[in-house]
């Protein structure tokens, strides 16, 4: 991957950006009808290449006794914007190449470049219908009904056309963003397209990393049609910044290589608090995810009734073993002698904790030690109602949590659901922590507005412990980061791509049913084997 391509690849802008980009290129000089030509032309060749124009035979069978050959039959859909008229020069072009084209134009108002595009297309022969019913069948169906130019929620006729179309068992393949999904936070307006594959263009769009968009999408493709970095960069220049996290950028963060001459304390010292009688194994899910993260050493206080089995699972570890409360849960840390909290580079507290251990949680916030709060340590924290108090913190505060626990600690900031990219904004503003909103499209952000997505994952990551891996792999990297003056967000970032690959290997070898939370962890570092 070239540079340009690799910063091309992190950015993700707006509607709004997108517009204010291309405007700027427009005004520099270059025809909007060039460039129509040259995105449309760059979408025909991926169809071409996806769905080859070979005649088709159909093999003999006693159900259909004749057999024939013919062209594959593409049905084009055309909105009244850009979006159209760019599906239009596609159907020109597969029609040249022998594809066998219909038109569904149900608008009477189009853009004048569209408006052209849909009279040429008339004069080729190409059969033009306005009503849905209308429509033959065909193999493929191009959506150009809308792209980022979509506001308003769709409507009859055209909310109940595009309802039929999804319900036809035909790939659909959308140009720039399946029709009806809202481009910034990837909301269905009214209905939308549920397209087969997405080529979006230029620049990825915001909705493409929006939870509530990801079922409608499909594959995702970005398509480069050399936007200049240098329009890109003027116009998100005093934006908040909102980064699609690349292998290129991950890797970089990773504590590798390490110098030739260090010492275990050199790399790190994670303690991790964790579990309870009730919860014994999220004590060694997340105990096995700090492993995976190469940190120096790992410290790890948990109920003294749980203390051998820790052993057991981890002979490198110091564990601490714990007094604790009728139910099993840690009623107070008691660290080694001539031990403190700031003996730790950085701490991870929270999983399997159960409620009961509301001390310890209270204990660690107001220690002045990194630190990583998921699962009871954010419900603990939720229930205190100090969220302003981490504000006060000398160390910085990561906030761990799922779209359950953010509901419950930012009950006032903007609905999860909605916007996930505002609403982990909003929470790291409220709060000054760093906060990682786990999900499909992990999202993190910091108090500055900036944010960092994770752009591919898998579902086999929806299943109970993988979040405990991920705390204790965020805590190693940050215990082993924070010496090496990584900046905090980038680590959070790392952790959770990290995360999101090592389910991804573990997928390919072992299907989405195969990816229980101990399996993730024996993932991790392979996945990082297969990246050096
Ligand atoms: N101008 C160019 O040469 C380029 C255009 N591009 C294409 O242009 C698209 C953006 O084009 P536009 O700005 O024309 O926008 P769109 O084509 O996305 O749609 C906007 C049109 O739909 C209408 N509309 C909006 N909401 C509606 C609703 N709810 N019901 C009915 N009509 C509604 C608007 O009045 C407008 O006519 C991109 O998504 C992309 O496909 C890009 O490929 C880049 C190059
Ligand atoms: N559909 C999904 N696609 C990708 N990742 C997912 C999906 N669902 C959950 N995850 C990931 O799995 C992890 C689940 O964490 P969490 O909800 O804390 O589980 P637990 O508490 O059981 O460990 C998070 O990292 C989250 O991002
Ligand atoms: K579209």
């Amino acid at each position: 991957m070239s540079d340009r391509q690799e910063q091309i690849s992190q950015v993700v802008v707006t509607a709004e950006q997108m517009r204010d980009i291309e405007t700027r290129i427009f005004a520099a000089g270059m025809p909007v009808v060039a460039l129509m030509e040259k995105v449309a032309g760059l979408i025909a060749r991926r169809i071409q290449n996806l769905y080859p124009n070979l005649k088709q035979t159909q093999q003999f069978t006693p159900s259909s006794p004749s057999s024939f050959s013919s062209n594959l039959r593409v049905g084009i859909l055309v909105g009244p914007g850009h979006n159209g008229g760019d599906a239009l020069v596609v159907a020109r072009e597969l029609h040249f190449r022998g594809y066998e084209i219909w038109i569904y134009s149900p608008f009477s108002k189009l853009k004048e470049l569209t408006s052209q595009h849909l009279q040429y297309a008339q004069s080729l022969g190409i059969p033009i219908y306005q009503e849905i019913e209308q429509l033959p069948n065909s193999n493929l169906l191009i959506d150009g009904l809308f792209g980022f130019g979509l506001e308003r929620n769709l409507t009859d006729p055209i909310a109940s056309a595009i309802n039929q179309l999804n319900e036809l068992s035909v790939p659909i393949l959308s140009i720039d963003l399946p029709s009806g999904l809202h481009t910034d936070t990837g909301e269905v307006l009214g209905t939308a397209i549920r397209a087969t594959h997405t080529f979006c263009l230029g620049l990825w769009k915001l909705a493409f990393l929006q939870d509530q968009a990801l079922e409608y999408l499909g594959k995702v493709e970005l398509i480069d049609f050399d936007i200049p970095l240098a329009d890109v960069q003027a116009v998100l220049l005093n934006a908040p910044r909102i980064k699609r996290i690349t292998p290129a950028t991950a890797l970089s963060t990773l504590p590798l290589p390490r110098p030739s001459v260090t010492h275990k304390y050199k790399e790190g010292h994670l303690l991790l608090i964790c579990g309870s009688r009730r919860y014994a194994g999220g004590a060694i899910l997340t105990s096995l995810g700090a492993r995976g993260s190469g940190v120096g050493m790992l410290s790890v206080a948990v109920p003294e009734s749980l203390k051998s089995l820790l052993v057991s699972h981890l002979p490198e570890a110091l564990i601490v073993g714990c007094p604790e409360t009728e139910t099993g849960a840690i009623a107070q840390l008691q660290l080694p002698a001539k031990t403190n909290l700031s003996s730790f580079s950085a701490i991870a507290c929270g999983p399997g904790l159960t409620t009961d251990a509301s001390p310890v949680v209270q204990e660690v916030i107001e220690s002045d030690v990194p630190l990583v709060l998921d699962a009871d340590g954010l419900n603990i924290l939720a229930q205190m109602g100090t969220i302003p108090t981490l504000q006060k913190r000398q160390a910085v505060t990561i906030l761990t949590p799922h779209a359950g626990e953010f509901q419950r600690l930012f009950p006032h900031v903007a609905d999860a659901k909605h916007d996930r990219v505002k609403a982990v904004r909003e929470a790291a503003a409220q709060s000054g922590a760093v906060v990682l909103l786990k999900g499909a499209r992990t999202a993190v952000a910091n108090p500055q507005s900036e944010v960092w997505i994770v752009p591919e994952s898998t579902p086999a990551l929806a299943r109970g412990g993988s979040g405990d891996v991920l705390t204790g792999l965020l805590g190693g990297l940050l215990a082993q980061g924070l010496t090496k003056q990584i900046p905090v967000e980038d680590i959070a970032a790392t952790a959770a791509w990290w995360h999101s690959q090592a389910a991804i290997l573990a997928t390919q070898e072992r299907t989405e049913l195969g990816v229980d939370a101990f399996t993730l962890t024996q993932y991790l570092i392979k996945t990082l084997s297969n990246c050096y």
